[in-house]
């Protein structure tokens, strides 16, 4: 096999709402042609085993133990990637042996780098034999061993995005998705500083279903109405993860959000879309310079009024990823093959700027079809 690889990247966040899928050719280094993209919304079943699953693997003391609903929305998951990718390889008129590899994230279900934990569910021996093709998986496991956050992840790959776009530095991406992060990529090659800013989407989407029974605030469209409540938002911002400076990552439930449903629905939505954009800000405060821009990407980017919260709180021009060229919702799902190549090539995933991990490491299981 030559240095170029044709790779396919899937990508299940914690917004739960279901799988990203990408398809690239890549070195693994400056090299990335993308490809086609594809989306598969997770079953309301799919979803309620997750969920069930998320609280028992509270539990866990070990990333291979599985409890019985764990193991029920593991098998649930891996078959719902198998359906996504022979779906897209029949209508993109591929055949398995034309994917050099997969990259499969899997779904987090617990995230607690401090006791060296991080667990992903997603049976990727089974998703290779099934398919045929190679997968890498596992690739927070040796960073998050080695004393690393183990996420985010997705910042080299950010880096290969901002050198092909010759944007500005410096630069922070910034993803929004169930919990928000940060790449801030200064001038030099290895300026790199990455991690977790504080709540994305997540608690926004819980508080529309308990209130409405709806997946989203479409657009921010009730946000948009409502009034930011500034004490409870302060209440909320005293908190020490914001202050404290990166490395630094999150679980899915880590903020309360203590007195949200006294509000009505717009300004509860409202006060959650400052809330974001507010500890992006503080986030990207504790830098070493400010970015002369702000990149959006991830379900993030479809929401104007919290788009608009993000640039009056920073005072940094935003833009949309898809402003700059770049598909916003598949990032990640690029991040991942991307990071496949490069864990088959023994490159580094993760850096003392991204993760704190002690130097730069590989990472990654390859499992044979
Ligand atoms: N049109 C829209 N209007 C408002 N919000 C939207 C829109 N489209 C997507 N979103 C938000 O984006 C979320 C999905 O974002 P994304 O797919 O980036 O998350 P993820 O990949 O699951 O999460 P993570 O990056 O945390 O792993 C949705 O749950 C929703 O809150
Ligand atoms: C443990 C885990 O799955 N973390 C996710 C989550 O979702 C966003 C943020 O928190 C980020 O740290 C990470 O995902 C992206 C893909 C990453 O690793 O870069």
């Amino acid at each position: 096999m030559s240095g170029t690889y044709r790779a396919l990247g899937m990508m299940s966040g914690t917004s739960m709402d279901g799988i990203d899928l990408a398809v690239m050719e890549t070195d693994g280094e400056g090299l990335v042609t993308a490809g086609k993209t594809a989306f598969r919304p997770y079953r309301e079943e799919e979803r309620a085993l997750i969920r069930k699953s998320l609280e028992e693997a509270r539990v866990v003391g070990h990333r291979a133990e599985r409890t019985p609903a764990m193991a029920a929305a593991e098998a649930a998951i891996t078959r719902a990637h198998e359906d996504l990718v022979r779906t897209f390889l029949d209508e993109s008129g591929l055949a398995p042996q034309e994917i050099d590899v997969i990259g499969f994230h899997g779904q987090t279900l617990f995230h607690a780098p401090e006791r060296r934990l991080t667990v992903q569910i997603g049976d990727a021996r089974a998703l290779a034999r099934a398919l045929g093709i190679d997968v890498v998986t596992d690739m927070r496991v040796a960073d998050v061993e080695a004393g690393g956050e183990g996420a985010p992840l997705v910042p080299v790959y950010h880096r290969a995005l901002v050198a092909s776009a010759e944007l500005s530095r410096p630069v922070a991406i910034v993803n929004i998705g169930g919990v928000a992060n940060a790449t801030w990529i200064g001038a030099g090659e290895n300026d790199l500083i990455a991690f977790d800013t504080g709540p994305g989407n997540a608690l926004m989407d819980d508080f529309i279903a308990r209130r409405t029974g709806a997946a989203m605030d479409s657009g921010g469209a009730l946000a948009a109405k409502g009034r930011v409540d500034e004490a409870l938002l302060s209440r909320w911002l005293d908190n020490p993860y914001f202050s404290r400076r990166p490395p630094k990552s999150l679980d899915r439930d880590a903020f309360a959000c203590e007195g949200l449903d006294l509000l009505s629905t717009e300004d509860g939505l409202a006060t959650l879309a400052a809330f974001t954009a507010e500890t992006i800000a503080r986030g990207l405060a504790l830098l070493p310079r400010s970015p002369e821009l702000i990149v959006v990407v991830g379900g993030g980017a479809r929401n104007p009024t919290l788009l608009d919260h993000l640039s009056r709180r920073s005072g940094i021009d935003v833009r949309t990823a898809d402003a700059v060229g770049w598909a916003a919702d598949f990032v990640e799902a690029q991040a991942f093959a991307y990071l496949a190549v490069r864990s088959l090539k023994g490159l580094p995933l993760t850096f003392p700027g991204t993760t704190g991990a002690p130097s730069p490491m590989t990472g990654g299981v390859l499992m044979e079809a």
